[in-house]
């Protein structure tokens, strides 16, 4: 059990205008059967087509949380069941994606944190397109790769370092 708080981390961090912290807005739903993970960012950048987010959660997280851009697309879902069990067997911490998921029941099961912004039945189609590694701008705020995520009920926080946990 990880234990932070991200109102607490705020408290402390609430003066801090230099961009290494931010808060993001509460609009995504907690889908997966973690509401509570933490860790550094991995990313992908894509729209209606998760052949890199298949890739990432298919190899190994080592405690890393995904972040995925899908362009804010709820016309498709860029996980699911399958994806999200694979995630949480290879070990990521969690995913925050800006688009829609599906299979919610299995999401729930998977041991792993799953952050979107909304669900549709309707899946990709795998073309191969996409990009990973790179910056991802989040409900107007640029996420980088090695950035540190945590997520509680309260929310979403983002911090260019690590934070003390506590
Ligand atoms: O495979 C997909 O595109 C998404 C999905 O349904 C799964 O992860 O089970």
């Amino acid at each position: 059990m990880i234990r932070f708080s991200t109102c607490d981390f705020c408290d402390l961090h609430k003066s801090n205008s230099s961009g290494e912290f931010l808060a993001l807005p509460g609009v995504h739903r907690s889908y997966g059967g973690r509401q509570r993970f933490a860790g550094p960012i991995a990313t992908v950048r894509c729209f209606e087509d998760n052949s890199r987010v298949k890739e990432a959660v298919e190899s190994a997280g080592q405690g890393r949380v995904l972040v995925v851009d899908g362009g804010g697309s709820l016309r498709r879902a860029l996980l699911g069941g399958n994806l999200a069990a694979a995630a949480a067997n290879n070990g990521w911490a969690g995913l925050l994606i800006e688009g829609c998921v599906r299979d919610l029941a299995e999401l729930a099961q998977a041991q792993t944190g799953i952050l979107a912004l909304g669900h549709c039945p309707m899946p990709t189609e795998r073309k191969d397109q996409g990009l990973a590694g790179l910056p991802v701008q989040i409900q107007g705020h640029w996420l980088r790769p090695g950035d540190w995520l945590y997520a509680d009920e309260d929310g979403v926080v983002v911090s260019t370092q690590a934070l003390h946990l506590g």
